[in-house]
């Protein structure tokens, strides 16, 4: 059965109804696909660190963690996004298996670099958990907290977990944010991106931020998969992005070659 990784960013979680909508697509597309939703939560993330008084700075797209700020982010992503998504999926008739990248020891975490504190780089490791819940119809719903060999926990960017536990189960990836899809100059959305076109528009400043890192990752992902990888809203149908009807298709670069 074809595999299909989404992944949410986590202002999502202000979006009830879009949620709703969301997780009764995905019910539908059981039928067809074995499915895991990979989540984020920046925007909750940073709310509480604000709340608690905690500045929190972004550097190239991924937030800068001191080791501790970590029990709050694990709380945040691992914990409250996590099960608020699981009980909307649990409503909507889906069995959700809430779950982050230690879990099963399905994505091994090294630590980025001491600049950016407790922020880890993922690496596909074992599927075995995830073949034993899908084959059963449970939804996986990941958060995007790992740890090191030695145990620390490591804050991972949503983008980059998505796209490692794409490459674990050699599936397609989506990627769900607040945005028509990769918008270039005059905010147009861009149907198809390739690698040099993006590097055009991210030397310009047009491509920036959270988009910069999410389409590095989807490029990663797209060229080690060898299929597009669809940046798209979640206000899309998911068979229209499924069809590449809407959303931008990240084009890998042996596509290109082979053109
Ligand atoms: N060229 C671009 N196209 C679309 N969004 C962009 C672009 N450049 C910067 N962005 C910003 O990136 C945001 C999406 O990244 P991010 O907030 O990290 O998403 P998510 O939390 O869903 O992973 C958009 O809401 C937008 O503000
Ligand atoms: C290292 C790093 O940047 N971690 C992210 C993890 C959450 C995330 O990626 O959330 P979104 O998908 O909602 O942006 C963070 O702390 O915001």
């Amino acid at each position: 059965m074809k595999r299909v990784v989404i992944k949410v960013g986590g202002a999502l979680l202000d979006q009830p109804s879009t949620i709703t909508s969301l997780f009764a697509q995905i019910k539908q597309l059981q039928s067809q696909a074995q499915i895991v939703l990979v989540h984020g939560g920046g925007t909750l993330t940073e709310k509480l660190l604000t709340q608690l008084g905690l500045t929190s700075e972004k550097k190239n797209g991924l937030r800068v963690t001191p080791v501790e700020h970590m029990p709050i982010i694990a709380g945040t992503l691992a914990g409250t996004a996590n099960k608020v998504l699981c009980a909307q999926a649990h409503t909507a008739g889906l069995a959700p298996v809430g779950l982050s990248l230690i879990d099963g020891n399905i994505i091994s975490c090294t630590q980025l670099d001491a600049d950016y504190g407790a922020v880890g780089v993922p690496q596909a490791n074992q599927s075995s958990l995830f073949e034993v819940l899908m084959t059963n119809r449970f939804l996986p719903v990941v958060s995007s907290i790992g740890c090191d060999h030695a145990g620390q926990l490591l804050n991972v960017n949503a983008d980059h977990a998505a796209t490692a536990i794409a490459k674990l189960l050699n599936a397609q990836l989506i990627m769900l944010s607040d945005v028509a899809g990769v918008l270039g100059h005059d905010d147009v959305l861009i149907k198809q991106l390739d690698a040099n076109h993006s590097q055009e528009l991210q030397q310009k400043g047009v491509i920036g931020g959270g988009m910069q890192v999410k389409v590095d990752a989807a490029f990663q992902a797209a060229n080690t998969l060898a299929q597009p990888v669809a940046i798209a809203s979640w206000n899309d149908r998911l068979s229209d992005i499924l069809a590449a009807h809407c959303g931008t298709q990240i084009i890998s670069s042996s596509r290109l070659e082979h053109a």
